[in-house]
């Protein structure tokens, strides 16, 4: 079906439907509280006090803050959250916006792109989150570029996205990998090596599309190409940054240092650069403007003398020169540490925010593409002429509020729609995976990947047994699944959220964990998912009194992650056989795709069998010798 650039303002509705959906969220909650709700959910900080002032990046006024007992926030602000300052028991018109830019338990930094107002000294303040419509503006422009692409290369490069022109490749070159690959990530890294336009590389769990990307960009820098690093989420980036560093390669890490992980910020170009001549001399020129203000302020303040007056004038002429001078000189010591990389790796929303838009690159590698949304995505794939894009379908889509937009194409991320309009011929499933026993990866490869999976060697026959005390009796094939038919284990309703939990599953998964410690498990090797947070939050207290190591929580948070042995609680229960969003096979995939040596899952048979996938699972694990009724198993 042709499209037209039409297709990209319905994105941009779409988007803003979402927006709407996200403002709607925050005021509803917003209202629904008093001040003191607020601090506890952190969306109020109060009684505050200002500790210190000094000057940032950019000329950037930072300011630290801290609740005047020095006590430790209810909920800590995140960093990059918008602002508003006002005092905190007298109103003002204009509180003052700044951003958070550190934020731990006890203080909160705030930068102020201008002079904060005098009531920043002068008694207690409040701080009100406000929503950000940063990403959102940053996005809308993003397909306002893509609608404009219009002449020679670009316009062509526009049509392939629209799905109207087939994406070309040149003829593949001999591949010589730094490590050894498997046939097809091989292939993968040929082909994304020879796309002209985009390539997609498909990584079902643990098959290695970390060692296809890292090879990509290995290959990629060889052959003098500079590139691009991104994915949605900073901890994604950080992992990406990871492998080029692992492979020597000259990587660089944009973005503010405080959301990068404590291990990479010496790779961040914001501390890379404070050690930059000009960034150094840039400082001092700041500190001389910053002094010049104040004394033409004091000038001002002191008395209306005619010179006293021209004093200031000049002054404030004087500072402003230095300012500027001082920016310029910060440019081009970002522009000289940001010139050496051969991988600069950001965020899709971060490559907007100005400071890499000089910036070129011959090839755009987008990890976990499946899980963003297209106009995200598309702020990476128009930032350079060839884009690999990697992720797996199968799991998560992207997270959207709007049932509304979701349902008009939203939650179709830019990688499906993609392989939708070009077809399997664009796209490289990786098959051989690394992570779980052969019986344990069966089901998911027979009910989402075409029966296609296969388990290398080292891992297939790999048993629980292995990681326990020797001479420890457990009952643990790879996959067993506990029923609870019968049990009248009836899933409840928390009243607040309107999430579910079962206390019956809670209660067989806590005498679960204990069986497995005391048989020596290690409790940084179990972790318990479910798909219901209010069953993750009633488990998490009852766990960690086990052992803090222990993980508890949602199949979403714990995507892209393994263990040992996870213990799933499926939680629904109820006559009517209702299973709401287990019927999402993608949350479940990923929930049964975690696993090492054991998937242990707790399940009432009787409202699951209404469903053929979950009727299925149960059917493998009574032919396999991994079925269990809740009757004959242990009381809790
Ligand atoms: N061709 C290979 N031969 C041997 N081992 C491999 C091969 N490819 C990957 N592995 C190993 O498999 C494990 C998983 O690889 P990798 O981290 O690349 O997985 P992944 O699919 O990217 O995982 P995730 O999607 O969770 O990031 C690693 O220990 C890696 O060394």
């Amino acid at each position: 079906m042709p499209r037209d650039v039409s297709f990209f303002d319905q994105l941009g509705r779409l988007l803003a439907m979402e927006r709407d959906a996200e403002r709607a969220r925050s005021v509803a909650l917003a209202q629904s509280m008093t001040l003191h709700e607020r601090a506890e959910h952190g969306l109020s900080v109060l009684d505050l006090e200002t500790l210190e002032e000094e000057v940032g990046l950019g000329g950037r006024i930072l300011l630290t803050l801290a609740r005047a007992d020095r006590a430790p926030f209810p909920s800590p602000l995140n960093n990059g959250d918008l602002v508003a300052v006002m005092p905190r028991r007298a109103e003002v018109k204009e509180p003052a916006r700044a951003l958070v830019s550190r934020a731990t338990r006890t203080r909160i930094q705030l930068a102020f792109d201008r002079s904060p107002p005098p009531f920043i000294n002068e008694g207690l303040l409040r701080l009100d989150v406000v929503p950000n419509d940063v990403t959102y503006e940053r996005v809308r422009a993003g397909l306002e570029r893509v609608k404009s692409l219009d002449k020679g290369a670009e316009r062509r490069k526009r049509e392939v996205l629209l799905g109207n022109e087939p994406p070309r490749f040149d003829k593949p070159k001999e591949l010589e990998p730094t490590r050894p690959l498997n046939p097809e990530q091989a292939d993968a890294v040929t082909r994304a090596l020879a796309a002209e336009d985009f390539f997609l590389v498909h990584g079902p769990p643990g098959t290695g599309k970390s060692t296809v990307l890292a090879e990509l960009a290995a290959q990629a820098v060889a052959r003098g190409e500079r590139l691009l690093c991104t994915a949605a989420s900073n901890a994604a980036v950080d992992h990406l940054l990871e492998l080029c560093l692992d492979k020597g390669l000259r990587a660089i890490r944009v973005g503010h240092p405080a959301r990068v992980a404590a291990r990479l910020q010496q790779h961040t170009l914001d501390i890379i650069v404070e050690e930059h001549p000009d960034r150094v001399l840039s400082r001092e020129l700041f500190d001389e403007a910053f002094d010049l203000f104040g004394y033409a302020r004091r000038q001002r303040t002191q008395g209306r003398s005619r010179e006293r007056f021209s004093n200031a004038r000049s002054s404030t002429t004087e500072a402003k020169q230095l300012m500027d001078e001082a920016r310029s000189l910060e440019r081009k010591a970002v522009r000289a540490v940001l010139e050496r990389a051969e991988v600069v790796c950001v965020t899709l929303a971060s490559l907007q925010s100005g400071l890499l838009s000089h910036e070129e690159f011959n090839l755009a590698l987008i990890d976990e593409a499946t899980q963003a949304t297209e106009p995200l995505t598309l702020l990476g794939f128009i930032r350079a002429p060839k884009v690999v894009l990697a992720g797996d379908p199968k799991q998560l889509p992207p997270t959207i509020l709007s049932q509304e937009a979701a349902k008009a194409g939203l939650a179709v991320s830019l990688f499906e729609r993609l392989l939708q309009d070009h077809g399997e011929g664009v796209k490289r499933m990786l098959r051989e995976q690394y992570r779980m026993n052969a019986r344990i990866m069966e089901f998911p490869s027979q009910e989402m990947y075409g029966g296609e999976l296969r388990a290398h060697p080292s891992v297939a026959d790999r048993t629980l047994a292995e990681v326990l005390s020797p001479g420890a009796q457990v009952d643990a094939p790879p996959v067993l699944f506990l029923d609870t038919a019968g049990k009248g284990f009836e899933e409840q309703v928390e009243e607040s959220t309107r999430s579910l939990f079962n206390t019956g599953e809670a209660d067989l998964i806590v005498a679960r964990v204990k069986e497995l410690l005391a048989a020596g498990l290690s409790p940084r090797e179990v972790a318990v998912i479910t798909p219901y947070s209010a069953q993750a939050f009633q488990l998490r207290e009852r766990v960690e009194a086990l052992s803090p190591d222990v993980e508890v929580d949602t199949v979403d948070a714990f995507q892209g992650r393994e263990k040992d042995a996870i213990l799933v609680t499926l939680t629904r229960s109820n006559s009517e056989g209702q299973l709401g969003f287990l019927t999402d096979l993608r949350r479940m995939n990923v929930a049964l795709t975690r696993p090492r040596r054991h998937l242990f899952v707790v399940g009432d048979s009787a409202t699951l069998s209404g469903n053929a996938f979950y009727a299925r699972f149960i059917e493998r694990t009574q032919n396999e010798g991994g079925y269990r009724s809740a009757w004959e198993w242990p009381e809790p």
